[in-house]
């Protein structure tokens, strides 16, 4: 777990083409016999080198071309299967180096994309690996100057001249088969390009990091920047090293590195730490000095594949849940939020500015909501400032870990949990139970509960889920409900212990339209009417009837409004008769005005033990309970009833059958 993943590459295949006779036969021949063949035959068999005598341990194919013995077609088709291409001309031969640029590379380039010249070679096409979208398609190349035994000179300034023209190259190197003089270096070479090839990296002729790579170095020196001054420390530094190379830094090394640093970019180092513009230096200096491979190894470890793009294993590792089950933050995933949280709140006030929350999410493509239209009005946050708490950062957290994981896990990844975790982000995540375990153990292992509020239009719906939010719900009152926010979150204490609920704002559009089954499922539905409409009810009862009463989910019934007149509903039973009908509990009465919360708790309370509803309204019925003040409106009084109720759930249903055999008596 944690180490950087190699490139996504399981082999690699190397095909070499060429003028006849620069040698590609004697080449492959050379390699693997490790000694000059006299005689060679026009074409060599494929070889396949097994991984572990490759140099970076992945098993590598080689094919010769003879124009000889195979058509152009053929041709074709191998060098779309190919993953590398080696250009081979000998090096004293003009001609064969000529040839590179004025029959190789566009031959090449064509037989890559037969689309864009209209050649169409479907079997290429088939055969051709992957990314067809991706446009023009650019295989990497390796220039081979083969022969060097035969020369005094070099070929090299006219190599390099044909490399800054063609981005595919990827190097060159001069070599004889004869001699054996490179020879190991030149496949090296070849499978380099294509495990770590150059050109997503680095722009040649600009001797320039691509912006795609110094994007992703952006964001990645962001990450390890774990104190937030815009600069790697030593520790910060350190860290980095561990988690990409799984070695911890020499210090003798630290201090060379950035010596080195200093002395090429002087403003890339400040307080004897690597600044942003010295971190991308050293990667420039890696791959002037064919080191690609240690900043891909870093690019990997944080997530990046051979395109540079975020990988979709690495974004979203397959995760299982089973259904009735529902997913949370786990104690690491919080503690993880909680640090970054922590890190980003730059002036310590225990709140996300708006221009805090955009910089904690600039390693991210975007944020994962909305600052004022979202996590706003669906968290509570600070009153006085508008600003979002700790508490609420976690809540909307603990909201999109409930109704999107794969979108938690996504925005995880992209935080640099799975860096600074040393782990996957599914140690970010817990998947609960099934719900069935719960109802069959009456006790549930959630902490995190969906509430469904449904009740006809202007009945108060969006009040009662926002009022869950503020300290002064009555404030609310009057207002016009902007930004259709659907989810409203913060916790509560059911029985002494932090518990999330979700109030969902189910809008109805008109009385008839029918509930979808995900509108009816939730851990415990409100259904609420407005009180002082005497047209309210009958919707609230309808809904009920048609999507409830058979099913086990718990329901409370919502009186809204009622510090207006109460009025009688136009209903065949009043709220409070249909209530003792269908064995619910009787409707709570609600207003924005008292201010008061119970409502919340007792929503709780209902979707963490389902089966209690029973058990409930017996306590309601029974008499002597109200007599002790048990079931009075004063939470305190409230609570001590909870907690015996608390303590019930312990000895589950024996405790069950005596309040029922209590209550009997008293019939
Ligand atoms: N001096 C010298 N001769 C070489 C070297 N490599 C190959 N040759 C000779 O060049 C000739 C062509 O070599 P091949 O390996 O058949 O070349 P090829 O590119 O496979 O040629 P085709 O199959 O015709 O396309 C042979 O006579 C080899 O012995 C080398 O490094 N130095
Ligand atoms: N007096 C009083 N008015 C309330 C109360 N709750 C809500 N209202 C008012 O009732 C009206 C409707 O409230 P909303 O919360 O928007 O109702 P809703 O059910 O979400 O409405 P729709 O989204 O249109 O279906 C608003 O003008 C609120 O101010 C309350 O407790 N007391
Ligand atoms: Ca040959
Ligand atoms: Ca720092």
């Amino acid at each position: 777990m944690g180490q950087y993943t190699a490139s996504q590459r399981k082999n690699v295949r190397i095909l070499l083409v060429g003028d006849a006779g620069v040698g590609k036969t004697s080449l492959i021949l050379s390699l693997v016999s490790e000694e000059y063949p006299e005689e060679v035959p026009p074409r060599a068999e494929e070889i396949t080198i097994p991984a572990n005598v490759t140099p970076e341990q992945v098993p590598t194919s080689i094919v010769d071309f003879s124009s000889v013995e195979q058509s152009e077609d053929a041709l074709g088709v191998e060098i779309n299967k190919a993953h590398v291409v080696c250009i081979v001309y000998a090096a004293n031969d003009d001609d064969s180096l000529d040839r590179i640029t004025s029959h190789w590379l566009p031959l090449i380039r064509a037989k890559c994309n037969p689309s864009l010249d209209g050649e169409g070679d479907t079997e290429a096409e088939a055969e051709a690996e992957g990314d067809a979208d991706r446009e023009p398609l650019r295989k990497p190349i390796v220039l081979v100057g083969n022969k060097v035994d035969l020369i005094e000179y070099s070929t090299m300034d006219s190599v390099l001249a044909i490399m800054e023209d063609y981005p595919e190259i990827e190097s060159c190197v001069e070599c004889s088969a004869k001699t054996l003089h490179n020879i190991s270096e030149m496949f090296y070479y070849a499978q380099k390009a294509v495990l770590h090839p150059t050109s997503p990296l680095y722009v040649m002729d600009e001797q320039e990091l691509t912006p795609a790579c110094k994007k992703s170095l952006v964001r990645i020196f962001k990450i390890c920047d774990i104190d937030g001054d815009n600069l790697l420390n030593d520790y910060e530094l350190n860290l980095f090293q561990r988690r990409c190379f799984n070695t911890p830094l020499q210090p003798q090394i630290l201090d060379e590195v950035k010596a080195v640093i200093q002395k090429n970019v002087p403003d890339g180092i400040y307080n004897d730490a690597v600044t942003l513009k010295g971190f991308l230096f050293l990667h420039c200096l890696f791959i002037q000095r064919g080191r690609n491979e240690t900043t891909w190894a870093v690019l990997r470890r944080f997530g990046y594949n051979d395109q540079l793009e975020m990988c979709q294993e690495y974004l979203r590792p397959p995760l299982k849940i089973p259904p009735g089950s529902s997913t949370e933050l786990s104690h690491r995933g919080q503690q993880f939020l909680i640090a970054v949280f922590e890190r980003y709140d730059r002036d310590g006030d225990g709140a996300l500015s708006p221009e805090e929350h955009k910089m904690l999410f600039s390693t991210c493509p975007a944020s994962p909501w909305s600052y004022s239209t979202d996590i706003r009005k669906s968290c509570p946050i600070n009153e006085t400032t508008g600003w979002v708490t700790l508490h609420g950062w976690l809540c909307r957290w603990t909201l999109m870990t409930l109704i999107d994981v794969v979108k938690t896990m996504e925005y995880l990844a992209y935080l640099g949990f799975n860096v600074h975790e040393n782990d996957s982000q599914l140690a970010a995540i817990h998947v609960t139970r099934e719900r069935r375990i719960d109802l069959a153990k009456r006790q549930s292992s959630r902490s995190v509960y969906k509430c469904h509020v449904i009740g006809p239009k202007g009945s108060g719906k969006t009040g009662l889920c926002r009022g869950f939010l503020v300290e002064e719900m009555h404030k609310l009152i009057g207002k016009e409900f902007k930004t259709n926010v659907v989810h409203c979150i913060n916790s509560v204490q059911v029985y002494g212990q932090e518990k999330h609920l979700i109030l969902r704002d189910i809008d109805v559009r008109h009385a008839l339209d029918p509930l979808q089954p995900q509108e009816v499922n939730c851990d415990v539905a409100c259904l609420v009417f407005d009180s002082s409409n005497p047209r309210s009810f009958e919707y609230v009862a309808r809904i009920y009837i048609k999507y409830y009463a058979e099913s086990k989910i718990p329901v409370m019934i919502v009186g809204t409004k009622c510090d207006m007149d109460e009025r009688r509903q136009d209903y065949l039973m009043q709220p409070s008769e249909f209530c003792e009908k269908y064995k619910l509990l009787p409707p709570h009465l609600f207003s924005l005005k008292t201010n008061k919360k119970e409502l919340y708790t007792k929503l709780a309370t209902m979707a963490a033990f389902p089966r209690f509803q029973a058990a409930w309204i017996l306590f309601y019925k029974h008499s002597h309970l109200r007599q002790f003040g048990l079931m009075t409106d004063d939470p305190r009084l409230w609570w001590k009833a909870g907690l015996g109720v608390a303590a019930a759930t312990m000895l589950g249903f024996l405790v069950l059958k005596t309040i029922s055999s209590v209550s009997g008596h008293s019939r």
